[in-house]
C-alpha cells in the first residue's frame, strides 16, 4: 500500500473529523497477538494517537469481541465507546455501566454451565491446554501456544460440536472458538447501528480477523443505501498462519500489524496545511 492510496483513502474523513468515526477493531489491530489472552495490550504510542483522535473527531469507538470493560481496560483509554462482546454490549465514553442487549444477557448462565460442563468432560481437550475465556454470555475456547496446536484445535472443534448439538451456536476467530447463544449479531449490525445514530458523512473501519468483515459490510451497506457518502475498510494483516487472508482481499488498504494501523491513525491526525496533497 502507498502512502497516496491511505491518504486518498482518508481525505474525505480528514476533511470533515467531526461528521466521521473512526472505528477500530482491539486484539490484532490495535494491540498486538499475544500467547495468552490476558496478556494483550495497546502499545503507549498508540494511545497517544487514540487520545488525539477522540478530541478531533465526531465518533471515536473500539469495536471488540472482548467484553466492553475489558475491551477498555486493554486500550486504557476512557474518551472513546467500547463496543464489546461482538456488538453485544456497550460502554460509552466516560460512562462506567455496561449496557448489554437483554436478549443476550439472559443467556449467560447457560452458556457459561454449558461450555464449563463441556470442558470437564473433554479430557483431551484440557489435557492439551485448550482453556475457557469467559465472557459471560459468549466463552471463548483458546489454545495459542500449546504444545500441540493442531490437536488441540481439533480438540477444542469436539468441545464445540457438543456444544452446538446442545443448542449454542459457534464462531471461529484466530485460534479461538466461541460458543454463544443462538442469536443474530455481529460487529456489521454494530456498526450499522453506532455510525446510524449520528449525523455522520463518513466512517473508517479497521480490523484483522474474520468478525472484522461484517464491519466492512456493514459500513457499505450503509453507502449503498445513501446514509453515509464515505466508508474505508483498513485491513491489518500479520504474518501468523492464523491471519485470515480474506480481511485483506476485501479491504481497501492493508497495512502491517498494529505497527502498521499506527499510519493510519497518523494520517487522519495530519493537518490539512501540512504541504503534501489531500
Ligand atoms: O474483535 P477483537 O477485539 O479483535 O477480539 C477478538 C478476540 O480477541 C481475543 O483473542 C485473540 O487475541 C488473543 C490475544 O492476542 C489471542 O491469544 C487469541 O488467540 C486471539 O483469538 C479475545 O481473547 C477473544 O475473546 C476475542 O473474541
Amino acid at each position: 500500500m502507498t502512502d497516496d492510496r491511505l491518504a486518498a483513502l482518508v481525505a474525505p474523513l480528514r476533511a470533515a473529523p467531526d461528521r466521521s468515526a473512526i472505528l477500530l477493531d482491539v486484539d490484532g489491530t490495535l494491540a498486538p497477538i499475544t500467547r495468552h489472552a490476558g496478556a494483550a495490550e495497546v502499545p503507549a504510542a498508540t494511545r497517544t494517537l487514540l487520545v488525539e483522535l477522540a478530541s478531533r473527531y465526531g465518533l471515536v469507538a473500539c469495536v471488540s469481541g472482548r467484553r466492553a470493560g475489558e475491551a477498555r481496560r486493554i486500550v486504557g483509554i476512557g474518551a472513546l465507546h467500547y463496543v464489546g462482546n461482538h456488538g453485544t454490549e456497550i460502554l460509552r465514553r466516560g460512562a462506567t455501566a455496561v449496557e448489554t442487549t437483554p436478549a443476550v444477557a439472559e443467556w449467560e448462565p447457560r452458556v457459561r454451565e454449558l461450555a464449563t460442563g463441556l470442558l470437564e468432560d473433554h479430557a483431551t481437550a484440557s489435557r492439551l491446554g485448550v482453556w475457557l475465556e469467559d465472557k459471560g454470555p459468549i466463552q471463548a475456547l483458546h489454545w495459542r501456544g500449546v504444545s500441540d496446536e493442531a490437536a488441540a484445535a481439533e480438540a477444542a472443534a469436539a468441545v464445540g460440536a457438543a456444544a452446538a448439538a446442545e443448542g449454542l451456536a459457534l464462531h471461529e476467530g484466530r485460534m479461538v472458538l466461541e460458543l454463544r447463544p443462538p442469536l443474530d449479531f455481529d460487529k456489521g449490525a454494530a456498526v450499522r447501528w453506532l455510525v446510524g445514530a449520528e449525523e455522520l458523512a463518513g466512517a473508517l473501519y479497521a480490523g484483522d480477523d474474520r468478525t472484522d468483515l461484517d464491519a466492512f459490510a456493514g459500513l457499505r451497506a450503509l453507502v449503498a443505501e445513501g446514509r453515509l457518502a464515505h466508508a474505508a475498510c483498513v485491513a491489518v494483516r500479520d504474518e501468523g498462519s492464523d491471519a485470515p487472508p480474506e480481511v485483506a482481499e476485501q479491504a481497501d488498504v492493508a497495512v502491517d500489524g498494529p505497527v502498521g494501523i499506527r499510519s493510519v491513525l497518523q494520517e487522519l491526525l495530519r493537518p490539512a496545511t501540512d504541504g503534501r496533497a489531500a
